[in-house]
C-alpha cells in the first residue's frame, strides 16, 4: 500500500450506489470538494436532500457499460457483485483510481479512517484486514489528538514560514527543527499552553539567528 493525499477539489467523481455505505463516501467526497455524480436507482434521505439541493448529481439508474469513462476517480458500493466486477475491469482499463467497498481485491485505492483537525490528517489503514480496528484506533486518536492539536500546526506554521529567512539553507532548516521541536515543546501543546510552546520555539528560533550572527 502506497498512501498518497490526494486533492479532489472540483474532480469529477462518480459513486455507484445510494445506501448507507455510498453516502458515507459521497460525504467525504464532498467534503473535499469534489463534483460527486451518483448513479443509483435509489438513495438514502440524506443523499436525497444533497441531490435536492444541488450538491450531488444523481442518475436514477442502474450502471451501464462506460458510466465511468468520463470521472477521474470511481467508487462502486451497490450490493451488487457481478457490477462490481463489470466497473472494475472497465476503470482499470481506463487507468482509473476505482475504490470498491465490498471487494478488497478489486481496489487500486482503499478509505482510511482520519482524525482530522485543522491541517493534521492522522490517517489508519490495516490493508482492508480489519476495519473495525481502523475505526477503534481513529476513536482513540481523537481522544489525544484533538483542538490543540490543529491550532498547534497553525501555529507552527507560522513559525515555519517565519524561520525560512533566518534559516538560510535546507541543511539549516532540517538541523533546526530537529533540534528545536523536542518533547518539552510538545509536552506544552498537550498542556493545552500552545501561547507558551510558540515562545519557546520562537526563542530558540531567535538564538539560531543569534549564533549563526555570531560566527
Ligand atoms: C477495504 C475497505 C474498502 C473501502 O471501503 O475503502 C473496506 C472494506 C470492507 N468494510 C467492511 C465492513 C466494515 N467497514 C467498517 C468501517 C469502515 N470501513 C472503512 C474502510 C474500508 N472498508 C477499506 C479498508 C480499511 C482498512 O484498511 O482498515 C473505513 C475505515 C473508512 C470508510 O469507509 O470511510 C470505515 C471506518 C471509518 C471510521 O469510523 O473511522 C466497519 C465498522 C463499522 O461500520 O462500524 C465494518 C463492519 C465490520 C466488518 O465487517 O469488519 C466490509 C464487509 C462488508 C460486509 O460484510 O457486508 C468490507 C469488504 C470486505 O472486507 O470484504
Ligand atoms: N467498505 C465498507 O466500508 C463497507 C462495505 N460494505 C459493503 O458495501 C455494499 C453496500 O452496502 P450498503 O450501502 O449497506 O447497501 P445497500 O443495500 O443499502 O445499498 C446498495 C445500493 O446499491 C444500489 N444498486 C444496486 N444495484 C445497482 C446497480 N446495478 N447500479 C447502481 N446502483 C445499484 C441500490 O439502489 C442501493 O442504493 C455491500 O456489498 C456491503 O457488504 C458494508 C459495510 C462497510
Amino acid at each position: 500500500m502506497y498512501p498518497i493525499n490526494l486533492d479532489l477539489n472540483g474532480q469529477s467523481c462518480l459513486v455507484l450506489g445510494g445506501g448507507a455505505v455510498a453516502e458515507r463516501k459521497v460525504c467525504r467526497l464532498l467534503a473535499e470538494g469534489a463534483a460527486v455524480t451518483v448513479i443509483a436507482p435509489s438513495l438514502t434521505r440524506p443523499l436525497q436532500e444533497l441531490a435536492e439541493s444541488h450538491h450531488l448529481t444523481w442518475q436514477p439508474r442502474t450502471y451501464q457499460a462506460g458510466d465511468e469513462s468520463t470521472f477521474f476517480l470511481i467508487i462502486c458500493a451497490t450490493d451488487n457483485e457481478a457490477v462490481s466486477h463489470a466497473v472494475a475491469a472497465a476503470a482499470k482499463a481506463q487507468g482509473k483510481l476505482l475504490n470498491v467497498c465490498d471487494v478488497p481485491d478489486l481496489c487500486n485505492f482503499t478509505l482510511p479512517s482520519i482524525v482530522r483537525q485543522g491541517d493534521l490528517q492522522l490517517t489508519i489503514s490495516t490493508n482492508g484486514k480489519a476495519p473495525a480496528l481502523s475505526r477503534w484506533l481513529r476513536k482513540q486518536l481523537e481522544q489525544h489528538f484533538d483542538e490543540r492539536y490543529g491550532r498547534w500546526l497553525a501555529e507552527l506554521a507560522a513559525i515555519r514560514r517565519q524561520g525560512q529567512s533566518v534559516l538560510p539553507t535546507s541543511r539549516d532548516r532540517q538541523a533546526f527543527w530537529r533540534q528545536a521541536l523536542t518533547d518539552d515543546v510538545m509536552a506544552l501543546v498537550d498542556n493545552n499552553e500552545i501561547d507558551a510552546a510558540s515562545a519557546l520555539l520562537r526563542d530558540r528560533l531567535a538564538a539560531w539567528e543569534r549564533k549563526n550572527h555570531e560566527t
